[in-house]
């Protein structure tokens, strides 16, 4: 089996920063902008402790002048914190909503460019979380909590620096009472986050799965009356969910016990701070400082408590992004091998398995020659349709090579190998919107005098204009208006729209309207020249008119038929 990459429920935690880098670098001058003016907001507002000591102190002097300065100067750091404050979550916030943007940019190009084989590695609902809520959430994160973080951390070392030089004394006394418990609380916290965060992640991502697979399924289930059961198994993830988010919740309440560390610092500021000012050791001002910058500095732990949960969690969302960004990465350019000299499209001696050891697809060489025009046969689950998905190159085989004009498929410019091979299987897919919009998705973004000329070329617009508002009719969300057969000329039009060198159709196997099956064998005839068309067969009616047809028997070539 070919290797595929697959991403991990709870990736790796540790330096997600340093991970996250690569992507952060182009906005890294926009970053240090909205940190400096975040650190300046910050070092105004412990400045006003210290401001307001300085004010008692001289209250208690009779000092009249000093104290209306320093009521001044306490005024003026208020109103710049507030000023500064305010420019820099403007700052953060849009560096943030950028980085965010550019993440969720590459996710979506990196998830359009992926491998086959690694989105059916995965269930779509997990991908659809990491794409779009992990994202989200991060994007909350980012306007919500960012600010905040760079604040508090600023907040710490301004304090430090500021009590520092005020009274080592009392500043020893409230390192000690109050660091060692916090530190204690808050390891406790990181223990049980740790383990409880990304569990609870990966459990909502299973849970989004199981719901998005029940909507697409939603037919199936109730033809099947087994809705039932499958609510049993969406309540089962719903409930391994609500446990795991509880085992976070339950990990946040060490935090709670920061409140009791808080009022123990305080009762001893006061106490030390009465006998150090009776000894004249340190003023009265002082000892208001510590008050108060101490009460600052609670608060703002109690803000970190509440932005660290959150920080956890984003780290989370961050890592399983990630996770997705790497193993989608494409692979570095493999040394293009030497041109083989066949002409046309070659399979050689191909393998493939989907799962390990049970290959469906034995040892196959087959070769179709330019302008060629042959069927592929067989009985159900016989391989056509893997077979037509390694021709195109949508998988890689696990052994062997498929080469067009000599070239390794594997070797070849994606966008380039999607202009020269195109595949129609049987039930094309179709986006929500009208038939122009879903005819404008192929390379080169054809438009309105392209569709009519495609389709003009097809012999199809007498079926366009037949269609309510023409080109302007609305499919339906999924295009459910369209039969499979018509859904398939959607997909021929396409093909002339793409104009490839090879032409590959999985024929629908669903019973076709005499109308639709004539416009599709019409439609095919002329777009048959100049080209190499190969057709899955189902239908007696297509296999009687191959002038080729290969015939495959669990998975291999058995005989060519003609
Ligand atoms: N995405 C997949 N994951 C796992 N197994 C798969 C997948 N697609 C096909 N298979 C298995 O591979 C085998 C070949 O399937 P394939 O669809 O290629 O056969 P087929 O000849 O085209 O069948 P049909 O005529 O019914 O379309 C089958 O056993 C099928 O169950």
């Amino acid at each position: 089996m070919a290797d595929v990459r697959l991403l991990t429920d709870e990736p790796d935690q540790r330096h997600v920063l340093r991970r996250a880098w690569p992507h952060l670098r182009e906005h890294r001058r926009a970053m240090a902008g909205a940190v400096a003016v975040n650190l300046l907001a910050t070092l105004s507002l412990t400045l006003v402790p210290v401001m307001i000591g300085r004010a008692v102190d001289e209250l208690l002097d009779g000092d009249r002048t000093g104290l209306l300065v320093s009521a001044g100067v306490v005024l003026g750091l208020v109103i710049a914190r507030t000023v500064l404050l305010r420019w820099s979550e403007l700052l953060l916030t849009r560096v943030g909503e950028k980085v965010v943007h550019s993440l969720r940019d590459l996710v979506v190009e990196r998830l359009g460019a992926t491998s086959l084989r690694f989105l059916e590695a995965h269930r779509g609902g997990d991908l659809l979380q990491r794409a779009t809520v992990e994202i989200a959430e991060l994007a909350a994160f980012v306007r919500g909590q960012l600010p905040d973080l760079i604040s508090l951390s600023g907040y710490l070392l301004f304090s430090v620096i500021v009590l520092l030089s005020s009274s080592w004394q009392l500043f020893g006394l409230l390192v000690l009472v109050f660091a060692p418990p916090m530190w204690w609380l808050g390891r406790r916290f990181r223990r049980a986050a740790q383990k409880a965060y990304p569990a609870e992640a990966a459990a909502q991502a299973t849970l989004t799965a199981t719901f998005a697979e029940s909507l697409l399924a939603r037919e199936q289930l109730q033809i099947d009356a087994a809705t039932g059961t499958w609510l049993d198994r969406l309540r089962g993830d719903a409930d391994a969910y609500l446990g795991r988010a509880r085992t976070a919740q339950r990990g946040a309440n060490w935090i709670d016990a920061t409140w009791v560390v808080q009022g123990l610092t305080t009762a001893a500021l006061l106490v030390a701070g009465g006998f150090l000012t009776a000894g004249d050791v340190v003023t009265v001002g002082v000892v208001v400082t510590f008050v108060l910058a101490s009460r600052d500095l609670f608060s703002s732990v109690d803000d970190f408590t509440l932005v660290a949960a959150e920080l956890v969690e984003s780290r989370v969302g961050l890592a399983r992004l990630l996770d997705l960004l790497d193993v989608t990465r494409p692979p570095a350019a493999a040394p293009v091998a030497a041109a083989a000299s066949t002409r046309g499209l070659t399979v050689e001696n191909v393998s493939y398995s989907y799962r390990p050891g049970e290959p469906v697809l034995h040892g196959v060489s087959l070769a179709f020659a330019p302008g060629e025009h042959a069927g592929i046969v067989g009985e159900t689950g016989s391989g056509k349709t893997t077979l037509a998905k390694l021709l195109c190159g949508l998988y890689l085989p696990d052994t062997g090579v498929v080469r067009l004009g000599g070239e390794d498929l594997s070797a070849l410019d994606a966008t380039d190998l999607r202009r020269r091979l195109v595949l129609i299987p049987q039930q094309v897919h179709m986006v929500a919107g009208t038939l122009a919009d879903n005819l404008a998705l192929t390379p080169g973004r054809p438009g309105r005098d392209d569709f009519a000329r495609a389709t003009e070329a097809l012999g199809l617009t007498a079926w366009v204009e037949g269609l309510p508002s023409g080109f302007d009719s609305d499919l339906g969300r999924r295009g459910e208006r369209f039969s499979a057969g018509e859904r398939q000329l959607v997909g021929l039009v396409r093909a002339a729209l793409t104009d490839p060198e090879v032409l590959i159709l999985d024929e629908a196997t669903a019973d076709l309207d005499p109308g639709t099956a004539h416009r599709l064998e019409e439609a095919l005839a002329r777009l048959r020249a100049g080209r190499t068309v190969l057709v899955i067969a189902h239908r007696p009616s297509t296999i009687d008119r191959l002038p080729r047809v290969v015939r495959l028997h669990a998975g291999r070539l058995t005989t060519e038929e003609r």
